[in-house]
């Protein structure tokens, strides 16, 4: 499995938590920056991760910012990514599952380090479940092409 991973300078030190968590279980990660607390914007790091995971050189994303919304804003502006925001792990499970959700947004100034690590561990091992919620996710698929 590949992720991509970015942030900005408030969610950097986040980010780097997940980068060590990640890499320790062996799972290769693709981190787009940014690479310091120094004050940046977001939705460059938004574009470059939904860029990897579009070219399927990711299987998925996960995004750090101050809220998350940011990052979750920008990234759902991109064809054929759908970003969740997430702070709490029985979301982070439901949005596979039922959404297929392809990048995840982390809040640094949201929630704690440990929270983080259990939403990123459990995203990834939930299974989307196809049946009923492929078409739902279909139709958002359409919203997209609509536009
Ligand atoms: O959360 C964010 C976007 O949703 C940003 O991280 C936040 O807005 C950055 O704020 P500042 O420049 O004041 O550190």
């Amino acid at each position: 499995m590949k992720i991509a991973i970015g942030s900005d300078h408030a969610g950097f030190e986040l980010k780097q938590k997940v980068v060590a968590h990640l890499t320790e279980q062996g799972i290769h990660v693709i981190d787009v920056g940014t690479t310091s607390t120094e004050s940046t914007n977001f939705v460059t790091y938004a574009v470059k991760v939904a860029e990897l995971v579009n070219a399927n050189e990711a299987n998925y994303g996960i995004l750090c910012c101050g809220t998350g919304i940011g990052m979750s804003m920008a990234a759902n502006k991109i064809h054929g990514i759908r970003a969740a925001l997430l702070s709490d792990s029985f979301s982070a499970k439901a949005t596979k599952e039922h959404n297929n959700a392809n990048v995840i947004c982390l809040g640094a100034r949201v929630i704690g380090e440990s929270l983080a690590l259990t939403i990123v561990d459990t995203f990834l091992t939930a299974q989307f479940q196809g049946g009923r919620h492929q078409k739902r996710v279909e139709q958002i698929m359409t919203l997209e092409n609509k536009r």
